[in-house]
């Protein structure tokens, strides 16, 4: 188990540039797999999920070819389905959660996708239906082997169809449209997930020889082709290391500049940190942050009602934020209710937050309430372990703010998604150190 020391307390400055997504990167790697043509793919994060997925394409006979930093070509001239019936599959593809984005391509390819339990972080329950009923929509026949968790989907054909999701999947909806783009005539798949991850997605497959209608909005209407061919494509910056950056330079009084961000895409993540009292300036592409030295106040409603913050399907508030979100209206002047619809155990990691002195009532799994100590009280320092990703980070802003020396336990669960972070932060002026 990997462990960070971060002595807090100290200010920050400096420009920090957002990797690539890590949720798109997921997405356009499995893509890689439906053309036996050579793909360019730039400003892919190096990051353990990534480079797991990575490792998968490559058990599956994909040459891979590292042309520069970020920058891979990808062929999957030579497809090698044995290793789907391998116990080192079963192992390897239960290690990361977009390995279940493999399913789509493999099935609209080849005509078979299995899949073990995919892994991820355990922020609840993470059902699988959208996705199946998807792949039965077009005409496959599904198996799940309850003893080993294992999930198969066949088909000698698939053939477009129209679908109503039961619900806005991100994976779901992209695992679906990987295997509606080969198959025959036309599908519509209706309240399909919008995410700028699916946007690039369908651009890239697009320029694939694909055709998607409907890109950005939650009725895609999709004409099967014959064959696809190959393209160059670049990642979006990762739109949640970009909050979390926004949300340290917050908690802890620093002015940052975030590079690059890609503002059009951002929906209404500046915003939201704006309803906290944060300044986000547009500097061309930048994000400028300025040092909060007065502190920040949290906006009421209209009406004068407490702030609610929730999570929505795209374009409504990306969940993957709101531990972020929680984090920073610790130390706000005001308060606020965080509601987290999608996940219901997302939000246990508050205890550790308590225990470092903030003031949160949580009022049910979806539900806290943040009472902000406008910095009149610092959070003290402590020991940690990083329950998930998202709260990981949460756990080390936190500790960033806070006076003395955190320890955060169970690092991994943060290099899952965020590039060298203790070397970024450092480069900042972050005093943080991995210990093991
Ligand atoms: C690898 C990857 O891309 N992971 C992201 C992806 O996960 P993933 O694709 O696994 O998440 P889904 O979009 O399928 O669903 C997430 C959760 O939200 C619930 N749900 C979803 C849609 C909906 O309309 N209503 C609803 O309640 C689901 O039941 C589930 O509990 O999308 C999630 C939701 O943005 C993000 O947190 C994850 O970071
Ligand atoms: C929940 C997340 O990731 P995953 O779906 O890979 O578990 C996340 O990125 O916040």
């Amino acid at each position: 188990m990997g462990t960070f020391k971060i002595e807090g307390g100290h200010k920050l400055q400096g420009e920090i540039t957002p990797q690539g997504a890590k949720n798109e990167a997921l997405q356009i790697l499995c893509a890689v797999l439906l053309t036996d043509e050579k793909i360019t793919i730039h400003n892919i994060p190096d990051i353990v999920d990534v480079n797991k997925l990575i490792n998968l394409l490559e058990n599956l006979g994909v040459k891979i070819q590292k042309k520069g930093k970020g920058s891979y070509i990808f062929q999957a001239d030579d497809v090698d389905l044995n290793y789907l019936h391998s116990e080192q599959f079963k192992e390897e593809g239960r290690g990361l959660r977009g390995s279940i984005m493999l399913v789509g391509p493999l099935l609209g390819r080849f005509g078979k996708g299995y899949i073990p339990k995919p892994g991820g972080d355990k922020i609840g329950r993470r059902r699988l239906d959208t996705h199946f009923e998807g792949f039965i929509k077009l005409g496959a026949t599904f198996r799940y082997n309850k003893e080993e968790h294992f999930y198969g989907v066949e088909a000698e054909k698939l053939t477009g169809a129209n679908m109503l999701l039961d619900e806005a999947s991100v994976t779901g909806t992209a695992n679906i449209i990987m295997a509606a783009v080969l198959a025959e005539g036309v599908t519509t798949i209706y309240n399909a997930a919008c995410e700028p991850y699916l946007q690039q997605l369908c651009t890239m497959l697009n320029s694939m020889g694909a055709n998607i209608t409907g890109v950005s909005s939650n009725l895609l209407t999709i004409t099967g082709v014959d064959k696809l061919g190959g393209c160059e494509h670049t990642m979006l910056p990762d739109m949640i290391e970009i909050g979390s950056w926004i949300g340290l330079a917050a908690m802890t009084k620093s002015e940052l500049t975030i590079k690059n961000v890609n503002w059009d895409m951002l929906g209404l993540i500046p915003n939201v940190f704006r309803k906290l009292g944060i300044t986000v300036e547009k500097k061309g592409d930048d994000i400028f942050i300025p040092a909060h030295v007065d502190g920040y106040e949290i906006q009421n409603f209209i009406d004068g009602s407490i702030l609610t913050i929730s999570d929505a399907p795209w374009p409504g508030f990306t969940p993957d934020l709101l531990s972020i979100i929680l984090v920073v209206a610790t130390q706000a002047r005001g308060e606020v209710l965080i509601h987290q619809k999608m996940f219901e155990s997302r939000l246990f990691f508050v205890d550790k937050l308590i225990d470092m002195g903030a003031k949160i009532i949580l009022c049910d799994p979806h539900r806290a309430t943040v009472i902000g100590h406008d910095f009149k009280s610092t959070l003290k320092a402590t020991t940690m372990t990083s329950p998930d990703i998202r709260a990981g980070v949460s756990l080390l802003i936190a500790a960033l703010s806070a006076k003395g020396t955190s320890t955060i336990h169970n690092i991994e669960q943060i290099d899952r998604g965020y590039e060298f972070i203790d070397t970024r932060l450092r480069a900042i002026g972050a005093r943080i150190v991995r210990v093991s």
